[in-house]
């Protein structure tokens, strides 16, 4: 069962009324068509459910409060930490021009070195959200809820363009 922030759990699309004092549009609250009870499969690759954002922030504060390091885990060390990591997902990237899907042409150790670096951009990020007081799965729901606002799936349908670019 995955952790919850003693909050009402509002499914994936969540209350997004806060987005707009007129309220949310419809597209903003419908969300796209989920199939298979409630995901969306592209490409044949899914996420195990578990764990949570929250599973994350408790073990990762686990980790630090074993060590005597959250002495060091403020937020600014905590930025340039995950900005490091991002570094380091870069380094595994750079120099090899475009990359397929699913990474074919990659060895068993690279896509392991890969999965290490994006996980340790994601602790840093959620001790970063915490120590801010960004309760993060809240603040994604509420995010995408905007996104789907300002780039209407009729509007912008097939074009990457900035919202800005669009004159009406
Ligand atoms: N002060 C620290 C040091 C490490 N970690 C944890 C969070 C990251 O998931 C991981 C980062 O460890 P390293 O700084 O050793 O970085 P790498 O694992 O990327 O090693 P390397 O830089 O050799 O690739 O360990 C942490 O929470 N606080």
């Amino acid at each position: 069962m995955m952790a919850t922030n003693g909050k009402d759990d509002c499914g994936l699309y969540g209350d997004v009324s806060s987005v707009s004092a007129d309220g949310p549009a419809e597209e903003a609250t419908a969300g796209p068509k989920l199939q298979n009870g409630g995901t969306v499969h592209r490409g044949g690759f899914t996420f195990s459910p578990e764990p949570s954002f929250e599973d994350v922030r408790r073990m990762q504060a686990q980790f630090t409060d074993e060590r005597d390091w959250n002495q060091f885990h403020q937020p600014r060390n905590l930025f340039l930490a995950m900005v490091g990591e991002v570094g380091e997902v870069a380094e595994l990237f750079q120099w090899r021009g475009e990359v397929a899907e699913g990474l074919p042409d990659w060895t068993e150790s690279e896509r392991e070195q890969l999965a290490h670096e994006l996980s340790d951009v994601l602790i840093y990020l959620v001790e970063l959200a915490e120590k801010c007081h960004v309760d993060l799965p809240q603040a994604v729901l509420r995010k995408m809820a905007l996104n789907r606002l300002k780039y209407p799936a009729s509007k912008v349908q097939g074009s990457a363009k900035k919202y800005t670019e669009y004159k009406d």
